[in-house]
């Protein structure tokens, strides 16, 4: 038999929606040394891009489950985390998901918790466009006194969210203020944009505590992240500034290449 550099000889990933993150984490995989081919997607319609040929389409949670993967990755959103997640969970498949944002809303979390738990199966929230979550994870343990966040984005970027009733993103010359608030509030409002303040929250202080501000700067091409957190530990800043991906320009290449390794720390025996 030939050896693989996989836990299991050819493990079986599938994924949920075929859009920007979805393409871009199929052809990472994809290229990747030693290649992971992504095997099957759920998407609501054929996917056209090449990224996605030979993969067996599904159209829901009942497809996917049938053709049988170890591991499904969702990139889709909010709705669908709600409402496919769960049905894989409970019945025992381990997921990483992009849509963190959902898990903001309590009742959510307690679903995915309890199909987690009713299948024995393990939900994996990565850090997505952000970083610094292990740190903050590691220092809530001997108590966290503040977290904010701070994500600046061009204003391309913010179109069709609550952020064009907050100012004219067309007519913007210095930075603005579309948001602030809880990270329970800018999960729910901004469930394309704000995901990261989700796990942030998850890692931290929690969705009430954790206080955010999103900005549109028509100064930025890069979507800026930037976390300050005190505790016990000590003080942490941690900024990053992400490239787009070229099919979604509110989402970080960054959120890609987190799932890229959470899909390969799932099915390696060793990954730094
Ligand atoms: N954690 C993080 O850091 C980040 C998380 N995200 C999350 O990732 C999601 C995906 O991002 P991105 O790929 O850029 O978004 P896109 O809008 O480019 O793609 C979303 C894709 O999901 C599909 N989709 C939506 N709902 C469903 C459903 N119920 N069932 C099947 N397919 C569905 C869409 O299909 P259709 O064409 O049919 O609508 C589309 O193909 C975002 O919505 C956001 O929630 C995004 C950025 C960062
Ligand atoms: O990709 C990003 O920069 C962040 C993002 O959209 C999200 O958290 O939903």
């Amino acid at each position: 038999m030939q050896s693989t550099p996989f836990r299991t000889p050819s493990p079986r990933v599938a994924v949920i929606g075929a859009g920007a993150m979805a393409l871009a984490l199929a052809a990472g995989l994809a290229g990747g040394d030693p290649p992971l081919r992504i095997g099957a997607v759920l998407a609501r319609r054929p996917p056209a891009a090449p990224a996605f040929d030979g993969m067996a389409v599904c159209a829901d949670a009942a497809g996917l489950l049938a053709w049988g993967p170890d591991l499904v990755v969702e990139c889709a959103g909010h709705g669908a985390m709600r409402d496919l997640v769960p049905a894989c969970l409970a019945a025992g498949v381990d997921c990483i998901i992009a849509s963190v944002g959902a898990l903001a809303e309590p009742a959510v979390l307690a679903d995915v918790r309890a199909a987690a738990e009713r299948g024995r199966a393990r939900l994996v929230v990565p850090a997505g466009a952000l970083g610094g979550l292990d740190a903050l994870a590691a220092a809530r343990l001997a108590g966290l006194t503040a977290v904010t966040y701070r994500g600046s984005k061009p204003p391309a970027a913010w179109k069709g969210t609550p952020a064009e009733e907050a100012c004219d993103l067309d007519a913007l010359e210095r930075p603005a203020i579309v948001f602030e608030g809880s990270a329970a509030e800018a999960a729910a409002r901004f469930p394309r944009n704000a995901n990261v303040t989700a796990a942030l929250a998850l890692a931290g202080l929690g969705p009430e505590a954790t206080r955010v501000t999103l900005v549109a700067d028509p100064g930025l091409v890069a979507n800026t992240h930037r976390i300050e957190a005190e505790g016990a530990f000590g003080r942490f800043v941690f900024e990053t500034e992400n490239r787009a991906l070229p099919d979604n320009p509110r989402t970080s290449l960054l959120a890609a290449l987190s799932l890229q390794h959470a899909v390969l720390n799932h099915v390696a025996p060793l990954i730094p």
